[in-house]
């Protein structure tokens, strides 16, 4: 790999504690030989030096700046056990198919991070690293979070089992919808869409990421005509119903304020976009665990950092934050819809959601095993660009444990939304049958719709209007790692 094997850290005290520079491998942050512990953090980065940075030096930098190190030799760490609070760069191997990338993975000692903080883990893996000038970028690919230190968050305050207890429904994916147009409706003609949708056949309604306070609508409108329109149609449906009220809001205390407006007005479901930040969101999931409320996270903004393979963080790792930081939904991608997702990827989001342990995957982007030690499960939300012609694809990609959401799909409908609710909600419950009765859904999925849609005639009319719409455009962000025997 080109790399300087022989580097590595000056053992003499006196040279390595000298005033000066020396390479970050030279002050430790590089052993090749290092044995991950099992109580170690373990990080994977895809790193891409400079020209002319031998990749060992880069991988024990970026080991250096996310632990203990700063540019120059410090005398000052011979005051700690430096040796132990030192990151570890241990391997570094090229990025197949990707000249002048190398993987590199990194060991952290447990006693560098706070428990049960994201904000503090966040601040050591991706606080200095991302900007060091001897990289050309770096992206952050995957994580091992040892035992103990998962056991010190709350995860999910509800997780997809309670949930489905909650809401009485089982064995087949949860139905939602986005309500659209997402800015501009006047509260009582945006909770006609959500009663529509609902009524449809719909088991959720949502609010998009960017509804807050505006002035066409404010926020109590909003939470009094949704909840109006939930009421309505469990009324005459005799089903749970729910609308993700957004509490997304400029201060904790006003989030805080609407979600106990929503408990008050006996919402299932509260909202949150990711941009609110790791410590709100801890925040809010405790209060939702107070408060048997089921806490639903819109990933708003994560495509800024996560869908470029050479620099930011892959949303496998975002996927592992949250469910230690504890939300009960997280958008994880469709696949096969109108946003960033390439299939294999994107299951592995889902596994990070939903497995006990996560094993790892190479060809899912999963590099290690991950025992989430009980936290509750992610329940995975499918949405963007998606219509019920693709419903074989997403339960055979997907599975049951996940919510299906259809804004454009729902809303959109030639017949009205009432239609476009039931669409979907015939398209689902014949799938399932289909692949219940042991068919081929992959393959017959197109035909078992289209049987279907001889006695429902919204569902003909959906599959009239979007049978042939597809998002067939290259991902930007799939599996590159082939193991080699080193890894494997
Ligand atoms: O508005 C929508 C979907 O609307 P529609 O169903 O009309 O396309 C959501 O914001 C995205 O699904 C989020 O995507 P992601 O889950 O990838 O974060
Ligand atoms: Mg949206």
């Amino acid at each position: 790999m080109g790399a300087d094997a022989a580097i590595g850290q000056i053992k003499d005290a006196k040279k390595r504690y000298a005033a000066g520079v020396l390479k970050y491998a030279q002050m430790g942050y590089w052993d090749g030989d290092y044995q991950p512990k099992d109580t170690d953090v373990l990080a994977l980065f895809r790193v891409t030096p400079q020209e002319g940075v031998d990749p060992i030096e880069a991988a024990a930098a970026v080991a250096g700046e996310s632990s203990t190190a700063t540019w120059t030799v410090v005398w000052t760490d011979r005051l700690t056990a430096a040796d132990m609070y030192r990151a570890k760069a241990y391997k570094v191997e090229p990025v197949p198919g990707q000249p002048g990338q190398y993987f590199c993975w990194v060991a952290y000692d447990l006693d560098l991070f706070e428990e049960g903080s994201i904000a503090n883990l966040t601040a050591s893996i991706i606080g200095n690293v991302f900007s060091f000038k001897p990289l050309k970028a770096c992206r952050l690919e995957d994580m091992r979070l040892p035992v103990a230190y998962v056991k010190t968050f709350r995860g999910p305050p509800t997780g997809i089992v309670v949930e489905r207890e909650r809401l009485d429904k089982f064995g087949r994916p949860l139905l939602g919808a986005t309500t659209k147009p997402k800015l501009g409706l006047s509260g009582k003609n945006y909770g006609r869409v959500v009663y529509e949708a609902l009524k449809g056949g719909l088991d959720f309604v949502k609010d998009d990421e960017n509804i807050n306070s505006q002035p066409f609508m404010h926020w109590r409108d909003r939470f009094l005509y949704c909840m109006e329109a939930v009421n309505k149609a469990q009324a005459e449906t005799g089903e749970v119903k729910g609308h993700y009220l957004n509490i997304t809001a400029g201060t904790m205390e006003e989030m805080y304020r609407r979600a106990a407006f929503a408990k008050e007005l006996g919402s299932v479901v509260v909202m949150v976009d990711l941009i609110v930040g790791w410590t709100a969101i801890q925040s809010i999931s405790n209060w939702c665990r107070e408060n048997d409320m089921l806490l639903h996270m819109h990933r708003a903004g994560h495509g800024t950092y996560t869908r470029q393979k050479g620099h930011g963080i892959s949303f496998r790792v975002i996927a592992k934050w949250l469910r230690l930081a504890g939300v009960d939904h997280l958008h994880t991608g469709t696949a096969v819809g109108k946003l960033e997702g390439d299939p294999m990827t994107v299951q592995g989001y889902y596994n990070v959601c939903r497995e006990m342990t996560t094993k790892t995957d190479y060809t899912r982007g999963l590099f290690f095993d991950q025992d989430w030690a009980g936290l509750r499960k992610v329940m995975p939300v499918a949405s963007g660009g998606i219509h019920a012609g693709q419903m074989h694809q997403l339960i055979d990609l997907f599975g049951e444990d996940v919510v299906l959401q259809f804004g454009g799909g729902t809303i959109g409908h030639p017949d009205g939304i009432q239609a476009g609710a039931t669409a979907n909600r015939v398209a689902l419950e014949t799938m399932i049958l289909a692949r219940n009765e042991g068919r081929d859904i992959k393959n017959e999925g197109p035909e078992i719709l289209i049987e279907a849609a001889k006695w429902c005639r919204p569902l003909r009319a959906a599959l009239d209007t979007w049978g042939e719409v597809t998002f067939n455009y290259a991902s930007t962000d799939t599996s590159d790692f082939v193991p080699t025997a080193s890894v494997a």
